[in-house]
């Protein structure tokens, strides 16, 4: 006998289901986003695999169950420290229950009403806990760092950069991102795609010419799948980020330049880079690690971006190339400070300790990109995911301070000749580099530098 799925979920005794079968219920739903908040934070699982451990446990969970656990996960996750100070704890319990009410939309009645009826739910709401999902305690009473959702350690930087607007900065950093496709000028124009995809709730990006963008979505809503798309299958999109789509159109390359994207990683903004140069000319991607390249020879053949050409480490593959770049780029290692909306959980798991790693390597990246820049007019940008000035500013006036030989030019000319005058701008701390962040740019956080190789 052939058991179906409704049978076959009805007769499992410890299956997480609820009674309806088909759907996990809101309490199943809020236990099983406590159990993986434990296993991320008293573990120190990453996110994603905890995720992927518990389903893998719980295999009848269907795609809007897991993407609804996903939700509670890392809206808890985004929000924590403001979450536990309205709770007093931090608890998984308290997390999840909290993001299910602060975040989900979800009232203190749903949640007991829920409970009683579903054997899967957490235990009963406490007095104490009804009370504080009710807001008994206000966040306004909370130190800034709290408000902000920003480790308390790195708050000091935080609010050396941002000023007045730290807070503000914080929390546009706990939002749900949106989903960013980049349209592949080798392959499409964005309002074909935008016409085609018309059902999936796209609409133009705002700064790059080459976006579409579906807006974060509320509650338990899941943003679409667009890698079962023609579009995405024949390459005439990517999923990217618009900040990072932004800075691969800032590096402006042109036509028939040769190009070296120094640490290229998968190769996204190599693929920007291409499409942008019109395939004509030469990108090289190099890495240092073997691995992280390896989608790029795919991603390149699909986009059609047959300018690419793919070097391995060591970087003695690179000889050929020294001082005949006319454009480097240096997306540097750093802390990712800039997609803590995405990767909530690393906000939580960085310390002193790895920032001091990033700043080593970003000092060396830099110093062994430079030397492939022609002398004379060539170009070395430096790019970073972050938005601490440590591994930004701090990290560009160092250089030009040991390279005399390179000077800082400014980015906001090519800014405005890119997206107009009447984008949404960056911050810039000097008129020169530019850091681009959800609260001012509606993009993830990025920072922009580029200097020119004078002799
Ligand atoms: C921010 S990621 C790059 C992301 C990529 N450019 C993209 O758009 O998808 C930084 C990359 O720098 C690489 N990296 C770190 N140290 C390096 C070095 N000394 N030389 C070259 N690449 C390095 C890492 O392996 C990592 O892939």
């Amino acid at each position: 006998m052939v058991l179906t799925a409704d049978i076959y979920l009805n007769t499992q005794q410890n299956t997480i289901f609820g009674i309806s079968g088909k759907f996990m219920r809101l309490g199943g739903r809020i236990q099983a986003a406590a159990e993986v908040l434990g296993d991320i934070l008293e573990r120190k699982t990453p996110a994603t695999m905890a995720l992927r451990d518990w389903g893998k446990k719980h295999r009848f969970a269907g795609s809007k169950d897991r993407s609804a656990i996903g939700n509670y996960v890392h809206d808890a996750l985004r929000s924590k420290s403001s979450i536990g100070f309205r709770m007093a704890s931090e608890t998984p319990r308290a997390l999840a229950l909290g993001a299910a009410v602060f975040r989900g939309g979800h009232t203190v009645d749903d949640l007991i009403k829920e409970f009683a009826e579903d054997q899967h739910a957490p235990s009963k709401l406490s007095a104490e806990e009804q009370k504080r999902l009710k807001g008994s305690i206000q966040i306004d009473s909370a130190p800034d760092w709290i408000k902000a959702d920003v480790p308390e350690w790195l708050w000091p930087m935080f609010e050396t950069n941002f000023d007045e607007m730290a807070v503000a900065e914080g929390q546009a950093l706990t939002a749900r991102p949106p989903l960013d496709l980049r349209v592949n000028t080798i392959k499409s124009k964005r309002d074909k795609v935008l016409s085609s995809l018309k059902a999936k709730g796209l609409k133009k990006t705002e700064i790059s010419p080459i976006g579409l963008r579906v807006e974060a979505l509320e509650g338990d809503a899941r943003l679409p799948n667009v890698q079962i798309e023609p579009e995405y299958q024949t390459g005439a999109i990517e999923i990217q980020d618009e900040g990072s789509q932004i800075v691969s159109l800032l590096v402006d390359a042109k036509p028939g330049e040769k190009v070296l994207d120094y640490c290229a990683g998968g190769g996204g903004k190599s693929l920007a880079l291409a499409a942008d140069m019109e395939n004509k000319g030469q990108v090289f991607g190099f890495d240092i690690d073997k691995r992280r390249l390896s989608p790029l020879y795919q991603r390149a053949q699909r986009a059609g971006a047959s300018v690419i050409e793919v070097r391995q480490p060591p970087s003695e593959s690179l000889k050929d190339l020294v001082g005949k770049m006319d454009r480097v780029l240096v997306d540097a290692p750093c802390t990712g400070v800039g997609t803590w909306r995405r990767k909530p959980d690393a906000k939580w798991r960085l310390s002193e300790d790895a920032l001091e790693r990033r700043n080593n390597e970003q000092r060396s990246v830099l110093k062994s990109a430079k030397g492939f820049v022609k002398p004379d007019g060539g170009l070395l940008f430096y790019v970073t995911c972050s938005m601490l000035a440590e591994e930004n500013e701090a990290q560009v006036y160092a250089f030009l301070e040991e390279n005399e030989n390179f000077t800082l030019l400014s980015a906001g000319e090519v800014w405005e000749e890119k997206f107009g005058v009447n984008a949404p701008k960056p911050w810039s701390a000097d008129g020169c580099t530019l850091t681009l962040t959800p609260a001012a740019t509606n993009t993830d956080g990025f920072f922009f530098a580029v200097m020119e190789r004078t002799k």
